[in-house]
């Protein structure tokens, strides 16, 4: 019974698929819709427990692809049966996404404290792990600061914190020189040998590294060439009537024949293989092939709608009719669910990881001391601009152009700022985010909020310095309650400005987001200059329009702060001063009836329409 069971619990953390497709839409620009491209063909396979698998071909076969799909890392466009215990899976990318500037200590706590609840003995357990992977004297060096073979095997441990049985890795070698390579690919025989499920996707390996390969999974135009052991390549493609010449290596060789006239045997070998369902073993060149039906899971199609719940659909297997079939399918069955509870119980609440990871983004802002230096003296240096501009110019009654002027200079460089920023730094940390949560790292929404507050200090510290300098330089009235209103405007309309950033920068990559990003501003800019010197007869239509120019409800509010609350007749040097009496600025402009909590209001609102966005962009990387 016990031998049942182990081979039943090896079995769970296989890997199996069956006619996969992946689609993309292709478009010959943003707007033009040209059509669908079949990237994966319907291919089929298995990656077994306890081996170190291989997806390889030539550049552009589907290799990641396939890796995407059936980790689950990518699920738009892909259609077919997967069976994959998702909960006990890690994806490591290609380009080895860290939390920058933390320590890998730093790294390997964050992971230890958002993955474990019982965190007794974690600092032995931390130490075995590095000195595993040989990164122990690396302790304290930043993750940036890594080699590319450090940096792998760092993105390894990080995830061997949780122990989880299924490893997906993105082209583990690319960068690495040979010696790095097969260094990288022997710890993971060694890690798959411990009863883990390797499977990593490879351009061409050398000889040596090939033969470090359990199984090996050879993909051609979405299609699968070849399925089986590393020493059956060339009897398989004897198979095919093709002899590989004594002084090649077969890797090279499967590669180069699929690769030529323009895949013509790519038909041939992906029938040969029943593109994917057969694989095929031998344990020496020389003997014979013994094709082996490649998935042994009865796929079910699942049901349009799902009454049970989520926990069974890791296990997509039935039964193959047999009782032992049935015994085994109930068995894993119960093993998933007992697995799910203690998942649960292992998992950490939305609050802690809320806590954890507030604390590492404040640790990281703190840590850019160069970004923040140049935040602080951009701030300053503006503060300073502005103040010498408008020197002493704030209780001057005979100068209402350059009130407007201020106002709407201050409101301009907050949004610009605020926005720009987070559009050129956050599509970064949007891969590192989509990775975390992917490998069950922490949620969404606890991310969210700490980013949405982590960012507040930052914020407050940097207003502080701008509208203070501005406001006193200007030598606006000496009022603390009229200094507190002015700042709340600023910080306020910084925090639009911000959310509008975060969500572009969300949503589209830096160079995307660096276009659209001005593009959006422009008008919004436009409507908030509009029609202030005939503010009366703006058309209804207009006014409306206008409330969605979060840089015009600013400048209002920032008006109404400078000016509003009764404020007393300015000075006047000349023999009349249209404007001294800030009540008739007010009538002008057509804002004495608006009430400065009504411009909060729509700021706010403005807040959490951006911020909203930030969030629907952020589900919707992550989770398709
Ligand atoms: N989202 C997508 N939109 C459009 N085309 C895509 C998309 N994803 C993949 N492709 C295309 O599908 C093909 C296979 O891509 P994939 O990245 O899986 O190949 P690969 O075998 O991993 O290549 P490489 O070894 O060069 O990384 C490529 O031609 C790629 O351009």
């Amino acid at each position: 019974m016990d031998q049942t069971r182990s081979i039943y619990s090896k079995q769970s953390k296989d890997v199996e698929f069956q006619d996969v497709f992946y689609t993309v839409d292709r478009r010959t620009s943003f707007f033009r819709f040209a059509g669908q491209q079949q990237i994966l063909k319907g291919v089929s396979g298995s990656f077994r427990n306890g081996q170190l698998s291989a997806i390889m071909g030539p550049s552009g076969a589907g290799k990641s692809s396939l890796l995407n799909a059936i980790s689950g890392f990518r699920t738009t466009g892909v259609k077919g049966s997967i069976k994959m215990r998702r909960d006990n899976a890690c994806y490591i990318t290609q380009d080895d996404h860290h939390q920058t500037l933390l320590t890998v200590e730093e790294l390997m706590n964050l992971s230890c404290d958002l993955k474990l609840k019982q965190r007794h003995k974690k600092e032995e357990m931390l130490t075995e792990i590095l000195k595993n992977l040989n990164l122990n004297h690396r302790r304290n060096v930043t993750a940036e600061k890594l080699s590319g073979g450090e940096r792998k095997r760092l993105s390894i441990a990080l995830e061997l914190v949780d122990n989880p049985n299924i490893f997906f890795l993105d082209e583990p070698t690319s960068g690495l020189d040979e010696v790095t390579a097969a260094q990288c690919i022997r710890l993971l025989k060694a890690m798959a040998q411990e009863g883990r499920t390797i499977v990593c996707t490879i351009h061409q390996p050398s000889a040596t590294i090939y033969n470090y390969f359990d199984s090996i999974y050879v993909l051609a135009k979405g299609q699968c060439v070849f399925q089986g052991t590393p020493q059956a390549t060339i009897p398989f493609l004897r198979l095919a009537q093709i002899d590989c010449p004594r002084h090649y290596s077969p890797s090279d060789y499967i590669i180069e024949v699929i690769d030529a006239e323009e895949g013509h045997m790519v038909p041939l070998l992906s029938e040969l293989t029943e593109n994917g369902k057969l694989t095929y073993h031998t344990k020496h060149p020389d003997l014979p092939l013994e094709p082996m039906q490649a998935i042994t899971t009865l796929f079910v199609e699942q049901p349009k709608r799902q009454f049970l719940p989520a926990f069974f659909a890791g296990s997509a297997a039935s039964t193959d009719g047999t009782l032992m079939g049935a015994a085994g399918a109930l068995l894993e069955q119960v093993k998933v669910f007992s697995q799910h509870l203690q998942t649960e119980r292992r998992d950490i609440s939305g609050v802690q990881q809320f806590l954890v990871l507030m604390r590492v983004m404040l640790l990281r802002t703190m840590r850019a001391r160069l970004a923040l230096a140049i935040q602080l003296l951009h701030h300053t240096l503006c503060g300073l601009f502005f103040g010498l501009i408008f020197f002493q110019l704030g209780n001057q009654g005979g100068r209402m152009f350059d009130h407007l002027k201020f106002c709407i200079g201050a409101v301009l460089m907050i949004v610009y700022t605020q926005v720009m920023v987070p559009i050129l730094s956050y599509p970064a940390e949007v891969k590192v985010v989509k990775k975390e949560t992917f490998n069950r790292w922490y949620s969404l929404m606890p991310y969210y909020m700490a980013l949405s507050v982590s960012r507040l200090p930052l914020q407050v510290l940097l207003n502080l310095t701008f509208m203070a300098m501005t406001y006193w330089m200007s030598g606006l009235p000496e009022q603390m309650w009229r200094f507190c209103i002015f700042v709340a405007v600023g910080l306020m309309i910084s925090l639009v400005a911000e959310g509008m950033g975060l969500a572009i920068g969300a949503t589209f990559s830096i160079t995307n987001g660096s276009v659209v990003g001005p593009m959006i501003i422009a008008p919004l800019m436009g409507l908030a200059i509009y029609g202030f010197d005939f503010a009366s007869q703006i058309p209804g239509a207009m006014n409306v329009l206008m409330k969605f120019s979060y840089v015009r409800v600013g400048v209002v509010a920032l008006i109404l702060a400078v000016f509003g609350f009764q404020r007393e007749e300015l000075d006047c040097d000349e023999i009349y001063c249209h404007f001294s009496d800030p009540r008739v600025l007010l009538k002008f402009l057509d804002v004495d009836k608006v009430s400065i909590l009504h411009q909060f209001g729509l700021l706010a609102m403005l807040m959490i329409f951006f911020r909203v966005i930030v969030y629907i962009s952020l589900r919707k990387r992550c989770y398709t």
